[in-house]
């Protein structure tokens, strides 16, 4: 069943009304700064993604909770672990790491976060969840202990979404890993589209007006966006 927020994420899509999440990192945020933090994040942004691939007990629920304290907008969570999942936030990313052949990030995390997951309203999102080589090492690729799969090889990215979206994933998130020196190529972004029907995002190594245009001119339907907004409000 679709809930209300990937229905009004569709709605978005088919009115090609693109979309920007802001990454918060429980890790990097300072929770006095909220309201400037706030302030300072574009206009447009639709939504707010909190997670990290290291967080620290606790510390989601309480940047959860100072989000929702100071803003409207949907806050979706993007867990690294089932241990960040709180139930202040609107929805879950329910990540599934296709790239990787690490059983654990391809459905172990996921059940063992059903003894929590099933006693709270959150509304769940299954995403089929894609690291791509952004020319650094990324720490998706050291806590997963996964391999990213190459620019190079489209054919293979574009088969693993739509492997995905076979599997019943609602939503496609193809990352370049934050803080990504290349972010995901224009090319590999409009082959995935054609492939898919669900919507797309897109994240890792996006700074400038420039590479977000051009991701959304390549077929995301929401980017992501992190590091470009922690510098001033780092620990
Ligand atoms: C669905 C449930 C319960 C868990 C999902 C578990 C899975 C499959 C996770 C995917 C792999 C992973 C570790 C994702 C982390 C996603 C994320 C929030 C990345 C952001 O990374 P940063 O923490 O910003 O990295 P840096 O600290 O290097 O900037
Ligand atoms: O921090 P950046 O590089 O913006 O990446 C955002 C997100 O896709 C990382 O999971
Ligand atoms: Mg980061």
């Amino acid at each position: 069943m679709e809930g209300i927020f990937y229905k009004s994420f569709l709605k978005l899509v088919a009115g090609k009304e693109k979309q920007l999440a802001i990454l918060i990192d429980p890790d990097k945020f300072d929770i006095s700064a909220t309201k400037s933090f706030l302030n300072k994040i574009p206009k447009e942004t639709t939504h707010l993604f909190v997670g990290g691939s290291t967080v620290a007990n606790g510390e989601t629920e309480e940047t959860v909770k100072a989000l929702k304290a100071e803003s409207k907008l949907p806050i979706f969570l993007f867990p690294g672990d089932h241990s960040h999942i709180t139930p202040l936030a609107d929805a879950l990313l329910f990540l599934t790491l296709l790239s990787g052949r690490n059983a654990e990030y391809l459905v172990g995390q996921q059940i063992k976060s059903i003894s929590k997951l099933k006693n709270l309203a959150l509304e769940i999102i299954s995403t089929g969840y894609i690291l791509i080589d952004g020319g650094n090492n990324s720490s998706v690729s050291k806590v997963t202990k996964t391999e990213p799969l190459p620019q190079e090889n489209i054919e293979l990215i574009v088969n693993t979404a739509l492997a995905g979206q076979f599997m019943g994933a609602k939503l496609i998130y193809l990352e370049a890993g934050s803080g990504a020196k290349i972010p995901v190529k224009p090319e590999i972004i409009s082959e995935v589209k054609k492939a898919i029907n669900i919507p797309l995002i897109v994240g890792g190594g996006i700074k400038t007006e420039v590479q977000k245009e051009t991701a959304y001119r390549s077929g995301a339907d929401m980017i992501v966006m992190g590091t470009a907004f922690e510098i001033e409000s780092t620990k």
